[in-house]
């Protein structure tokens, strides 16, 4: 028997598919029921079924529409701590008022849940700003990002209309520069877990965790989203090993924060539904003997595993996804660089891709492209120095050298040849034999070509990032190094002496291990530099009144929406969007090509020189519809998509436009009706 909690409401009875098919029996609205049963706007009317009552539906927090829980921060201040006292009085106060509940009358006495919540009902509106104005209060980045995971985990819809409506001022608490906090801290931070915890030592039991994963999600079919099957119930698998995060190293089991914010982004930026996303760590154990020594660490205590035991578990882990999800697509995020090389090559016929090789490749790819578009310059005549050859750098060179061949026909290693790559050993050269990892072979340069340069230490045969930009003058310079404050006065005006609107791409994360200080690139350049960061930088003031910046040319005052962030976050939400609607068998390249492109078509430079070379990542979402829907029609146009609905929208058959039906797949923070099953 079904119980509707919102009879009363006008549209009840379009948001069934039908008035005598179920849901069930219709198929997918995620990539199944078709355009004309379910419209965009009505989507958010499609109840959400479930037999959890009273407290079991206030403690489930994508049925939830009550904030609970006092959030992380406003439970054990102390108050013999400097400072907490007056905290402590504070936030009491702000918690006093009622709490407020979304649930409507109706739905509080269908599932019994009344005398659990203040009498007044809040709407949703309401309680963002409530949960808005206790944020505020929280007084570190830390405790804000602790805040937002319990929000969270408490109030799923509510977390993500709080991120929505303020993104430009929580991303960088969310993600970087925030999360990297959040997962050195993870252990002492700990309260609840939130994603999938694969460990080794468990590993035995691997299938039997994500099946409990899957039957979590399925325990609460959601009509609109889901099929029905159960093996169709999760759409992304967001995956680390921790080996590599952001810039701050092998951080073990609080690598999964990495996961669960990457997997936020997907939602906040591309609409996937959150309940689809499935975010795991690989616990392989850690090389980061601080963690170690840490008694409160939560992870598997041993050094990390390498070799044959753990291509194995690798091995084992992506068997069982296809196995259990087999239309998902699967992200690997901050892998170290050979392993996240190797299973690129390894997984390259399931619909995958790795975030920090090819997202960030093609975000750089696309930034790079609208620059010289101000520069006026061509790709081909570029000089492109990259400092830090790891994945990232590798994956920006790889996804250039694509676009050098691809727009201007030039072979590899014609294409190969505009790079100078500088790692933690010096410039790349081909005498490094060994030393040289597989994926900077064809970056590496000739040892007869830069003998006779002349070295910074003339005592060494290295060629520091120096003596490269003096030899080379490059055009662009981009640096994944990790090395904070790298591009040096020195360094900067030296390439700037030698080409007129020199591009800087600092793509280091966090921001304190930025390679350049926007604010300085532009100083030092005379306001010449076209500059795009991987972290979150404020506004480049470099007018009126500043004396240590006297000598500009160009924009005095740089607003905030100037300094592009050239964040793999401004693609890979669209990227992963675009093959799962598709279900495309693989993610190619002419796939992330296309992408790359509807991006740069986006840059507000184009059209304003002085704008930022990419859209701001806080209008991420409407850029993920353009951009997935490039990725769409290039995976049908490859042959490669294998969903009839998406192919034949993009065939024209449907009378929807791709882009409408985009829009219509993505998921809202708003609270649905809900509706009792037995
Ligand atoms: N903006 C964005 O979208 C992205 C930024 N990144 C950032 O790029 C940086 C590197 O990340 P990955 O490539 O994943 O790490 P990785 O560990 O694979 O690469 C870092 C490379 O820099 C080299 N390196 C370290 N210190 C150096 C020094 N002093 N001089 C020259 N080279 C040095 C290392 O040897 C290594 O090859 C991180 O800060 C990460 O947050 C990574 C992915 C995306
Ligand atoms: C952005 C990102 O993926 C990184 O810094 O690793
Ligand atoms: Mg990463």
């Amino acid at each position: 028997m079904t119980h509707l909690a919102r009879l009363s409401h006008p549209l009840r009875a379009c948001a069934r598919p039908s008035s005598s098919r179920s849901a069930r029996s219709t198929g997918r609205l995620a990539r199944g029921l078709t355009a004309e049963v379910i419209r965009a706007e009505d989507k958010n009317l499609i109840p959400i079924r479930t037999n959890l009552k009273g407290s079991a539906l206030l403690n489930t927090p994508r049925l939830n529409k009550s904030p609970a829980n006092a959030p992380f921060g406003f439970g054990p201040l102390d108050p013999t701590v400097t400072g907490h006292a007056e905290r402590a009085t504070e936030t009491t106060a702000s918690l006093t008022p009622s709490q407020g509940a979304g649930f409507t009358r109706e739905e509080r006495a269908v599932f019994g849940i009344e005398g659990f919540l203040p009498y007044d009902v809040h709407s949703l509106e309401k309680q963002a700003l409530r949960a808005w104005n206790q944020l505020l209060k929280q007084p570190s980045v830390i405790l804000k990002h602790a805040f937002l995971a319990s929000l969270r985990d408490q109030n799923q819809v509510l977390f993500y209309r709080l991120m929505q409506d303020h993104l430009k001022e929580l991303l960088g608490v969310l993600y970087t520069p925030g999360a990297a906090e959040a997962v050195a801290g993870y252990s002492s931070l700990f309260r609840r877990p939130i994603g999938c915890f694969i460990s080794f030592p468990n590993q035995d039991g691997m299938r039997a965790q994500l099946e409990s994963h899957l039957s979590d999600v399925n325990r609460t079919a959601d009509v609109a989203y889901d099929s029905g099957n159960p093996n169709d119930a999760i759409d992304l698998v967001v995956v680390t090993d921790s080996e590599a995060i952001l810039g701050i190293g092998d951080q073990g089991v609080g690598g999964i924060t990495i996961s669960t914010s990457k997997a936020a982004l997907y939602t906040l930026g591309a609409g996937i539904n959150p309940n689809r996303i499935l975010p795991v760590v690989l616990d392989v154990g850690t090389d980061n003997h601080a963690l170690f020594s840490d008694p409160l660490y939560m992870g598997w205590k041993r050094t990390r595993l390498r070799g044959r035991n753990y291509d194995q578990f690798v091995d084992r882990f992506i068997r069982s996804c296809r196995e259990l999800f087999p239309n998902a697509v699967i992200h690997f995020e901050d892998f170290g660089m050979a392993n996240a090389h190797r299973f690129m090559e390894k997984y390259k016929d399931i619909p995958m891709f790795n975030d920090d090789i090819q997202g960030t490749g093609a975000v750089a790819l696309a930034a790079l492209l609208a620059a010289l578009k101000v520069s006026g310059t061509s790709l081909k005549d570029q000089r492109i120095v990259i400092y830090g050859a790891g994945s990232a750098g590798m994956g920006i060179a790889d996804q250039i050298k694509d676009g050098l061949m691809i727009l201007e026909g030039l072979s590899k290693e014609e294409a190969a040849r505009r790079f100078y790559c500088v790692d933690r050993n010096g410039l790349l050269v081909e005498s490094m034999g060994n030393a040289l990892r597989h994926a900077q072979l064809a970056y590496a340069r000739p040892d007869e070509e830069v003998k006779d340069w002349p070295r910074e230490n003339p005592e060494q045969d290295a060629l520091w990032l120096m003596d490269v930009v003096k030899e080379v003058k490059p055009t662009v310079l981009i640096g994944t190094s990790t090395h904070s404050r790298s591009f040096n006065e020195e360094i900067v005006r030296e390439m700037a002496k030698h080409c007129e609107r020199p591009i800087i791409f600092p793509m280091s994360n966090p921001t304190a291990l930025c390679e350049v200080d926007p604010e300085d690139a532009m100083a030092w350049t005379d306001g010449r530099a076209l500059v795009a960061t991987g972290s979150p930088f404020s506004p480049v003031d470099l007018g009126n009144g500043k004396t240590s910046t006297p000598t500009l040319a160009l924009p005095l005052t740089l607003r905030p929406d100037q300094v592009a962030q050239t964040n793999n976050a401004l693609i890979y939400p669209a990227l992963g969007l675009g093959a799962i609607l598709a279900r495309s068998r693989t993610i190619s390249s002419s796939m992330l090509m296309a992408g790359v492109h509807a991006l740069a078509s986006l840059s507000p430079a184009l059209t304003n020189p002085e704008a930022s070379l990419l859209p701001d990542l806080a209008d991420v979402r409407a850029v993920s519809v353009d951009v997935a829907a490039a990725v769409v029609r290039q995976a049908v146009a490859d042959g490669n998509a294998q969903d009839e609905a998406t192919i034949k929208i993009v065939q024209g058959k449907e009378g929807q436009s791709l882009e409408d039906y985009i829009r219509s797949r993505m998921w809202d923070a708003v609270y649905r009706p809900l509706e009792l099953v037995d």
